[in-house]
């Protein structure tokens, strides 16, 4: 039926967004799969599956990517948030923040893994249509930046802090009224998102917050959606955000900060051709330069927020192959040991991804099989009638793709423990996340006590 096309893929080095899999995805002198110089399948047998494997080479060739083009196109300052809901941890933070990039965070959760990971209050921005008093609170006290997103988090800071020194940094949030091409539950530019002020509030907010001695209006925030392919959205949403970037400065505000969100995609299969990142960057320094320059305003801090961009291809997830099924005349499913509840995209979004056998990833391919998670779901299918050799239960099968929006999504439906990860680089694995046992998913189960016999 013909051979596994993802070694057919020109690697791009400098963007990794545009490669299926890792960066430093190899074959070795047997025609077996290695990522960070880690053969798949020892990484399988090492510490079981399903496991999330995570290309550090991949993650820092992004963080870079984005910095040196911001570097070379834009003439102002500027500064990359990795929008760590894409995938939250100790080390990921740590990373990106070696690579000098600060953390957008959402909850108290996020907050804390990247103030524990090391990252300064100052380098985080803290986000949320719904932020709790504690989650206010605390980026206050370790000095964060706060994304004003409505009314409700104004009076509730007013409340928490106004009677406390000094002042807190925020970014005021809008909706744009601008649509993109992506799953409509991942748009958020249209005038009716949850997120952000309504354009037609937002003037009011300005003078508003000029009454309250703590607020700072440091700069405007807009986000669009994300798994994005076009470039022309946020050239529309540039050209938005300096209208009231002007009118801020007009109503006396001396904000510095134009954080555009984030949004590029990447490529999870074959035919997906997003733009790399330089040229996105780009496109949108060349945007602001235009709309700052025509509106005669000095040029922004340039802020953008990128999540899966910087860690989506730098990961992917091992599964091992165990029941299969024929249908007389219909489909054949594979089932793994893993599924909905370590990657819910599919069954969310509809996702589409890539695979191969680790160790035959260029046998010739001789069957078309559907991928089916081990959840009680008819729905926790993987992939769809993917070609693949012929392959055995206990067989390894890699999903490209996986570093973002997995883990970070991932439950314990039907009580399935969340799968190991583990960071590869220089032949080097590291554990970074423990994989969790049944007997850890009991530790918050309670019996009341009168269900326990006495006596
Ligand atoms: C406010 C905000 N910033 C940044 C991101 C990151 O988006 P992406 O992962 O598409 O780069 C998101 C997620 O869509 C978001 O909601
Ligand atoms: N969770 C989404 C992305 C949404 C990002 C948050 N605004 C995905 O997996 O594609």
């Amino acid at each position: 039926m013909g051979v596994s096309r993802l070694f057919d893929l020109n690697k791009d080095q400098n963007s990794p967004n545009r490669n299926i899999t890792p960066i430093t995805a190899e074959l070795d002198n047997s025609d077996r799969m290695t990522v960070g110089g880690c053969l798949l399948s020892d990484l399988a047998n090492q510490y079981g599956t399903p496991l999330y494997v995570i290309d550090e080479a991949s993650i820092r060739s992004s963080c870079r990517a984005y910095r040196k083009a911001l570097k070379q196109s834009y003439p102002g300052d500027s500064f990359v948030l990795y929008a760590s809901k894409a995938n939250s941890s100790l080390a990921i933070d740590r990373i990106v923040a070696s690579e000098g990039l600060g953390i957008d965070v959402v909850s108290e959760g996020e907050l804390i893994t990247a103030l524990k990971s090391g990252v300064a209050g100052e380098q985080i921005v803290l986000h949320g249509n719904n932020k709790s008093d504690k989650e206010l609170l605390l980026a206050h006290e370790s000095n964060a930046t706060i994304i004003i997103d409505n009314q409700h988090d104004i009076q509730r800071l007013d409340k928490l802090i106004s009677h406390k020194e000094g002042s807190v940094r925020l970014m005021l949030r809008f909706t744009p009224g601008i649509e993109c091409h992506t799953h409509e539950y991942i748009r958020t530019g249209h005038l009716d998102s949850k997120f952000g002020f309504d354009p037609e509030q937002v003037s009011d907010t300005f003078a508003q917050l000029k009454d309250y001695k703590w607020a700072k209006l440091v700069g405007l925030h807009a986000h669009i959606g994300s798994q994005i392919f076009e470039l022309s959205p946020h050239m529309d949403l540039v050209e938005v955000m300096a209208d009231f970037f002007l009118r801020a400065k007009d109503l006396g505000h001396p904000i510095k900060d134009l954080n555009i969100g984030g949004g590029l995609g990447v490529k999870y299969i074959p035919s997906d051709d997003p733009p790399d990142i330089y040229s996105w960057v780009e496109t949108v320094s060349n945007a602001v330069i235009k709309a700052f320059d025509t509106r005669n305003i000095e040029l922004p801090r340039l802020i953008c927020e990128p999540g899966r961009s910087i860690i989506a291809t730098a990961g992917l997830t091992l599964y091992r192959i165990g029941a299969r099924k024929d249908i007389p005349g219909g489909k054949t499913y594979l089932s793994i040991d893993g599924g909905m509840s370590d990657n819910p995209r599919p069954i969310t979004y509809q996702s589409t991804y890539t695979a191969c056998l680790v160790d035959r990833p260029l046998a010739n391919t001789d069957q078309v099989v559907t991928i089916a998670g081990k959840h009680c779901e008819s729905g926790d299918i993987l992939l769809n009638n993917i070609a693949l050799p012929t392959a055995s239960s206990g067989d390894v099968l890699g999903v490209f793709g996986t570093g973002a929006y997995n883990l970070s999504m991932s439950s314990n439906y039907n009580r399935i423990p969340r799968p190991a990860s583990v960071l590869v680089n220089n032949a080097q694995s590291d554990l970074v996340q423990v994989r969790e046992l049944p007997e850890d998913l009991l530790r918050y189960d309670r019996l009341p006590d009168r269900f326990i016999a006495k006596g």
